[in-house]
């Protein structure tokens, strides 16, 4: 019997531990099961942060770094990654297996003319997603053209349906058997031609000549006939190949007019996303690429790109495009720039070339495609108007079309330094954030004249395009952004508090700015939260907070003082509802921060 009860008791612990590793094991199974919706609540709880982090417009990237530092909450934003993330919004798409990698002959043909600036077309429209293009000049159509068509077709980048192929090779432009036969392969092809300056052209044709032979004559010798300026030397292929109608005329006994865009050189270095906007109207595509893609690189002196299709990150086109010119003789450029030397436009008389096709109406007559004057980019006069810090009534001179920004004098825009609620209560339970852009290397903001607005992405702009003039240095009733970004460009503080924001803290904010530093601006700004109605910002960079803490502070206005890309010391111009001009604290130059 007690035996009997022995059995019963160890039958009864192996059934209990049974039952536990049974138990146990379904645990650890619901778990691993389970563990993705687990990871789903978390990211739930994680998506319903404070105000500040849903009330950004850069919210979708705020989960990039976040990190405690100093009592701070830091976040850390890649602005690049953040383009990408745009960008693939609408690259992908459901395609049939069988669309894929399909290789095809090309829609549209970039024709020329060398030396205008056909690699920047081609790099700048590639960008599209519904554009690929062949890297490399195939020279089919004048080199290569005994190979075939099917050599050809495999030379091109495959496509989905629906995607443009592209080839561009300059030398087509003025080789007269190809015309006809890029007409036999497609007579319903788009054409692309960039032309320039001609006398640009030439001086960059001979550059690139020279790079390769360094005893050729020199430029004005190889221009001139007998060495005098007299003669122009039009069998010199340099100044040759300027003499785009000659050239056009071919092409246009094959093509009609409306099947050719002409896209302007100049314009491709002063506006391209203008110039691009046209290339897309003409390829019935969706007007994707936009400013956003480009910046304007002072140290190249050209355009790049901040992202393309191979590359996210900044970059210029390579060290042979956009190259240092020689120094010509202004009298030759003068000479061979003349009106009345027809045959720089035309071989013959002007009026000649309009019996081509005349019907249409975008044909520009004699100055092919304009008159040489209207835009110059031997000396970078496309630049003349926005110059910074110089006040040009047409562009910007603080005084004209200000209510593009803000108007000072109409009272519906005082709501921008006006509280409208109750005063804002301050909370210690608010830690400050700080928010740091990943700034590309080589972004370089453009100035922008009045007459075109200036909107940000960022709730608080830290960095992007700015007004010309930029604001005197000192507290403002209000100060529009779109001044105060030119100032942070210079390496300014700038203080910002929401109109509502408590009295006394503002008071203090304001003292502690102004003694740190002669370079700060202090402004109200309604786009702060009313969990943080303050802000510090720096060039890339902000920190908003509730209460004045002023080490935080200072130790910030130390950190990203004099910060900015360019190095500039003096003094604003624009000074319109200026209330008190800051005054020098260590030096002009802020040598010694918050001393
Ligand atoms: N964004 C940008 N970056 C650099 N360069 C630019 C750009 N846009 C136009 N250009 C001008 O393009 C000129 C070269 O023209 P092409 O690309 O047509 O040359 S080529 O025929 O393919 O050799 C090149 O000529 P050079 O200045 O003589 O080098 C440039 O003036």
């Amino acid at each position: 019997m007690i035996i009997d009860n022995v059995k019963i008791i160890n039958c009864t612990n192996k059934a209990i531990l049974a039952t536990i590793i049974a138990t146990t094991l379904l645990v650890y199974f619901f778990y691993l099961f389970n563990g993705c919706l687990l990871s789903g609540f978390n990211k739930a709880f994680r998506r319903f942060p404070d105000y500040n982090f849903l009330n950004t417009s850069t919210q979708s990237t705020i989960t990039d770094d976040t990190q405690i530092i100093f009592g701070s909450i830091v976040r850390i934003v890649s602005l690049t990654d953040d383009d990408n993330r745009n960008e693939s919004s609408f690259k992908y798409r459901l395609v049939n297996p069988q669309n894929l990698s399909a290789r095809r002959l090309p829609d549209v043909l970039l024709i020329g003319v060398k030396k205008s600036g056909t690699r920047a077309l081609l790099e700048f429209v590639r960008v599209h997603p519904d554009v690929r293009a062949a890297g490399c000049e195939v020279h089919f159509f004048e080199r290569h053209y005994t190979f075939g068509l099917n050599w050809y077709r495999k030379k091109m980048p495959p496509t989905v349906t629906g995607q443009l192929t592209m080839e561009k090779t300059p030398s087509y432009f003025v080789t007269s058997s190809v015309p006809s036969r890029v007409y036999k392969m497609n007579p319903k092809i788009k054409l692309l031609l960039v032309v320039r300056n001609p006398v640009t052209r030439a001086i960059s044709d001979y550059t690139q000549s020279f790079s390769k032979n360094k005893d050729m004559k020199k430029f004005e010798e190889l221009s001139f006939v007998n060495g005098s300026y007299e003669l122009v030397d039009t069998s010199y292929g340099a100044i040759k190949i300027g003499v785009y109608a000659k050239y056009l005329e071919r092409w246009l006994k094959w093509f009609p007019l409306k099947q050719l865009l002409i896209v302007s050189g100049e314009r491709l270095i002063s506006d391209p996303a203008a110039e691009l906007y046209r290339v897309q109207d003409f390829l019935n595509l969706k007007r994707v690429i936009t400013e956003k893609h480009f910046y304007f690189n002072s140290t190249k002196g050209f355009p790049c790109l901040l992202k393309s299709e191979s590359r996210s990150t900044p970059h210029c086109l390579g060290k042979t495009k956009g190259r240092s010119h020689p120094k010509i003789d202004r009298k030759a450029i003068e000479r061979l720039s003349e009106d009345k030397w027809t045959g720089r436009w035309f071989p013959t008389n002007p009026n000649e070339i309009q019996t081509v096709d005349s019907t249409t109406d975008s044909w520009k007559g004699k100055w092919f495609p304009e008159i040489p004057s209207s835009h110059n980019s031997n000396d970078g006069s496309y630049e003349r108007d926005r110059i910074m810090g110089i006040p040009n009534s047409e562009c910007d001179d603080g005084e004209t079309n200000l209510s593009t920004d803000f108007d000072p004098n109409n009272y519906e825009h005082s709501v921008m330094f006006t509280c409208l609620e109750r005063s804002y209560k301050p909370n210690y339970d608010f830690e400050p954030i700080e928010t740091i852009y990943n700034v590309p290397k080589f972004y370089t903001p453009v100035h922008k004249c009045m007459n075109e607005t200036i909107s940000y992405e960022q709730r608080i702009p830290t960095l992007g395009y700015h007004r010309p003039l930029w604001a005197a240095y000192g507290e403002y009733i209000y100060l529009p952004p779109q001044r105060w970004l030119h100032n942070l460009e210079h390496g300014a503080i700038v203080a910002l508090y929401h109109p509502c924001a408590n009295k006394n803290l503002i008071d203090q904010l304001k003292k502690i700015v102004k003694r740190c530093l002669f370079r700060h601006i202090i402004t109200p700004s309604r786009e702060l939260s009313p969990q943080r109605p303050f802000a510090l910002v720096g060039w890339g960079t902000s920190l908003e907070f509730s209460v004045i803490n002023r080490p935080t502070l200072v130790e910030f206005i130390r950190k990203y003082a004099k910060a900015g890309p360019e190095k500039v010391s003096r003094d604003g111009q624009y000074k319109k509802l200026l209330t008190e001009s800051s005054k020098i604290i260590t030096d002009v130059d802020d040598s010694d921060v918050c001393p």
